[in-house]
């Protein structure tokens, strides 16, 4: 069993706990109420900026072109196309993107954004990839499975939504697996343990970006004080 498959079969469960979760199923019937809709778009919007910067410090480790071009390419995708799906959810909403662009980051927005970052800057080639793999690999999963089980059509509130993430292979994400059982191979037992942490973190916090988006997660104490008035 290869690196990826390895890490594919021990994140299974987590997997399988997004697709179950109240979030997709939302997304699968087209029951899915305004408030989650939006309170996950504003906070995507920012997760989307932090990935596009993960990728970047990828970037700025490369020593061959390849590379450089797979990471390009994914900051390519989210600049240009990631917007399709966010408008699905904008419109059934009934809001503007433009309006729910620089909103502060929820308690697991803030972990998952600093997770890819901190990975992104002190982790090697092989840890910043296992950091932003989980990201398309539980999406194309979710989407390939709501495909499966529903069968939308065109008619289904989230059809654009659904058929942007499942029904298609996605070449780079291929890509990413083969070059991360690549940089396993040659890395060290210490590497390929914390490559495996990252991955498996990362998949932890899909499922918790899911549950934020449900449950409305905000702090819970209000950051600013409230004058009090003499
Ligand atoms: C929290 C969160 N996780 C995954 C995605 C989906 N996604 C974001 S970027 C990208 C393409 C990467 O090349 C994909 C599939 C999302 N929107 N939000």
């Amino acid at each position: 069993m290869s690196f990826s498959e390895q890490l594919r079969k021990e994140a299974d469960h987590i997997f399988e706990a997004c697709y179950n979760h109240p979030f997709v199923r939302g997304i699968a019937d087209g029951t899915l109420g305004k408030e989650q809709l939006i309170h996950y778009v504003k906070q995507d919007f920012e997760y989307l900026n932090a990935i596009i910067q993960a990728y970047a410090l990828g970037i700025s480790k490369c020593t061959n072109r390849e590379d450089m071009v797979m990471f390009n390419t994914s900051i390519s995708f989210v600049l240009n196309s990631e917007v399709h799906p966010h408008n699905n959810f904008c419109h059934v909403a009934g809001v503007k993107f433009e309006d729910l662009q620089g909103f502060p980051l929820a308690p697991t927005a803030q972990h998952y954004t600093r997770h890819m970052l901190n990975v992104g800057r002190s982790g090697t080639l092989g840890e910043t990839i296992a950091v932003v793999l989980p990201c398309p690999y539980i999406y194309l999963y979710i989407g390939d499975r709501i495909i499966e089980e529903f069968q939308p059509d065109q008619s289904h509130p989230f059809y654009d939504w659904i058929t942007f993430y499942g029904g298609q292979e996605d070449p780079r994400m291929n890509l990413y697996l083969k070059r991360l059982d690549q940089l396993a191979e040659e890395a060290s037992e210490q590497e390929r343990t914390k490559m495996k942490e990252h991955f498996m973190l990362s998949c932890q916090l899909e499922y918790l970006f899911f549950d934020m988006a449900y449950t409305l997660q905000d702090w819970p104490v209000q950051k600013e004080r409230v004058a009090v008035v003499e």
